[in-house]
């Protein structure tokens, strides 16, 4: 078996003058489920595709699965685009035999499995429903069992969370962990933080067109400092508190927030235990993916703008 389902290397795209993927390489562990994270925009899609081989790279290559072209191993790949889209007079469960048809499963296995997968998730009552009559979400839902019901060795998934509804995206991660149960490698993108928080084993992070981080999810975390919130008991001499605490904390309402680094945590205890001041609430916490995600891609941005910026003057002074 190989240690890598995916190894996509240097992938770029330009559509015109614009260079929409930047030497963009990613090496997914197979039986990992693997996040690509980015705002809108970012290259997500056309690295996704690249990697498929649905589009050529201007440059970069892609191996999946060990194959050196990804058509040769069509068959054991599941992907869904960011294209939704099934026949609107077909039921559900022959929407998902037909996806599975076309990869080669036997017609009346795939509806064997369909009607299985449907009832596992909970949508049982769907099986036999037109796909015209479905709200988005749930035709969505269809489609995505669809594009796994031959049981892919790799699944991937383009914003696969997009337009579901808190139900129906807790269904889908319940989808993706029996799938990388069975053994299954699962890479999907999204610019939704929560899911990746709870789901991946490793991250890329794509920003303005080229891979900004890449890591697992505590790794993004360990990026910024941990945030205290910190209720005292005695909030009257704000002063006096402030004295205790780091430079930089801020106080909303009775509670001071401010930022420490790991080594910091014993020093605070023990500093907050000798002010007197007391301890009626606190809380030591790493900040969220989100949180990880944003400083990120504020600082691309940044470094975009201040480049712009260069540039301007440059010309201005030409
Ligand atoms: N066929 C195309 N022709 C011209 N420009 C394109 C084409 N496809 C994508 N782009 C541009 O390339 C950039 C990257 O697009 P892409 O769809 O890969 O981003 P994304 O990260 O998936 O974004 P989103 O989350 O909004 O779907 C965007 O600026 C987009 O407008």
């Amino acid at each position: 078996m190989n240690d890598f389902s995916v190894e996509a290397d240097g992938l770029t795209k330009y559509f015109g003058d614009y260079k929409a993927v930047d030497q963009v390489s990613l090496a997914v562990p197979t039986g990992s489920i693997y996040g690509v994270l980015g705002p809108n925009g970012a290259g997500k899609t056309t690295s996704l595709r690249m990697t498929l081989g649905i589009i050529d790279p201007d440059a970069g290559t892609s191996r999946l699965l060990g194959g050196h072209k990804p058509q040769s191993v069509r068959h054991r790949i599941g992907y869904l685009p960011e294209e939704r889209g099934l026949y609107p007079g077909m039921k559900a469960r022959e929407a998902i035999a037909f996806m599975g048809a076309l990869r080669g499963l036997d017609w009346s296995e795939g509806r064997r499995r369909a009607a299985t997968f449907m009832t596992e998730l909970g949508l049982e009552r769907v099986i036999d429903a037109k796909i015209r009559k479905m709200s988005k979400g749930m035709a969505q839902m269809v489609q995505l069992i669809g594009s796994i019901v031959h049981a892919p060795d790799l699944i991937v998934l383009d914003e696969p969370f997009s337009g579901l509804d808190p139900v129906n995206q807790e269904r889908l991660e319940t989808l993706v962990r029996r799938e990388q149960a069975r053994g299954a490698t699962i890479l999907f993108s999204t610019h939704v933080m929560a899911h990746a928080e709870r789901l991946c084993d490793r991250i890329a992070i794509i920003a303005r067109s080229a891979r900004r981080f890449e890591g697992t999810v505590d790794e993004a975390r360990a990026l910024l400092p941990m945030q205290v919130r910190y209720t005292p008991r005695d909030a009257g001499d704000s002063a006096a508190v402030a004295a205790t605490l780091p430079a930089g904390a801020e106080r909303r309402g009775d509670a001071w927030h401010f930022a420490i680094e790991d080594d910091d945590v014993e020093p605070l205890l023990a500093r907050i235990t000798a002010s007197g001041h007391g301890v009626t609430g606190l809380s030591i916490s790493r900040p969220a993916l989100h949180d990880a995600f944003v400083h990120i891609v504020r600082q691309v941005d940044a470094s975009f703008d201040a480049d712009a910026a260069e540039d301007a003057i440059e010309e201005a002074s030409a």
